[in-house]
């Protein structure tokens, strides 16, 4: 049994793997630490070999991972990080370390996803299909990677996350403070919906000019995969068709056991 983990900015995610089967995600928020109830529920796991943690958040979080490991199993901990090149996708950048590794990992796992035509037979082949893929993922920053069909990732976009959005024009303005409810509707009509509106309206708007762009470059209609903790907040707003991974980078995690 393996322990897989992705500490993000916000939050902490994690499942376990064993004979190529990924269990439930679980998640929770970090604040910087390892909360308590986490380790009591990684407590209740009686053999784990092995964790494999992906982070691009504050490194106390992976220093408690590391010591939570060797007082619950003593076993090794490997942390992942961002190669040139891995499982068929070559990374954009041309300082491949630079690209987070969730984003990496995201890819990674994107590029060997069955399609969901494949999923619903039960061949569970990645169909020979020429589609490209954009990955969206929604949370304390929000990411777009565009990848071809044959692994080349082409890079991205990096937005800041819906509450960041929000908060950071706050922060800049004499704005009152204002009702934070989701706000589906493309008229605002008070300062909260308006705001609300434009924090969710922005992501689904790159996103769709990024879907248009690959097809025009590749003559196919990209995939659409949406990940992260804010996915669902934004999945119903967008015209075209989209596919939810909440656990891709768990999957691509599990790529490098
Ligand atoms: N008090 C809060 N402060 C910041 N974010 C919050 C808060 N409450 C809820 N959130 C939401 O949680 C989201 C984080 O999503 P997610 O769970 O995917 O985090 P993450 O994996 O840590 O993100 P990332 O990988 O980008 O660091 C934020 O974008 C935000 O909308
Ligand atoms: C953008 C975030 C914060 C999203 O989690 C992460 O992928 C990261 O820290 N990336 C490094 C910068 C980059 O990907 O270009
Ligand atoms: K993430």
């Amino acid at each position: 049994m393996k322990l897989l983990i992705d500490i993000g900015n916000t939050s902490l995610k994690w499942a376990l793997y064993q004979d190529g089967e990924i269990g439930p995600m679980r998640s929770a928020r970090h604040f910087e630490a390892l909360p308590i109830d986490v380790i009591a529920s990684w407590e209740q796991i009686a053999r784990v070999s092995k964790v494999l943690v992906a982070s691009v958040g504050p490194q106390g979080v992976f220093e408690a991972v590391i010591a939570a490991a060797r007082a619950c199993w003593n076993c090794p901990v490997v942390r992942i990080e961002t190669g040139v090149q891995a499982h068929g996708v070559r990374i954009a950048y041309a300082e491949p370390s630079r690209l987070g590794v969730d984003r990496f990992l995201a890819l990674v796992a994107a590029h060997s996803l069955p399609t969901p035509a494949a999923a619903a037979n039960g061949s569970g082949h990645r169909a020979d299909t020429a589609a490209a893929i954009l990955i969206v993922d929604v949370g304390t920053a929000i990411t777009f990677d565009g990848l071809l069909a044959d692994g080349t990732h082409l890079g991205g976009q990096i937005l800041p996350g819906i509450a960041t959005l929000r908060s950071s024009l706050l922060q800049r303005t004499q704005l009152p403070s204002h009702q934070t409810q989701d706000h589906p509707g493309i008229w605002g009509q008070d300062t909260g919906p308006a705001i609300a509106g434009a924090s969710l309206q922005a992501p689904v708007a790159v996103a769709e000019r990024l879907v248009h762009r690959l097809e025009q470059q590749t003559g196919v209609p990209p995939r659409l995969i949406l990940t992260g903790g804010d996915a669902e907040r934004i999945a119903t707003l967008f015209d075209t068709p989209l596919e939810q991974h909440p656990d891709l980078v768990l999957r691509g995690l599990a790529r490098f056991d």
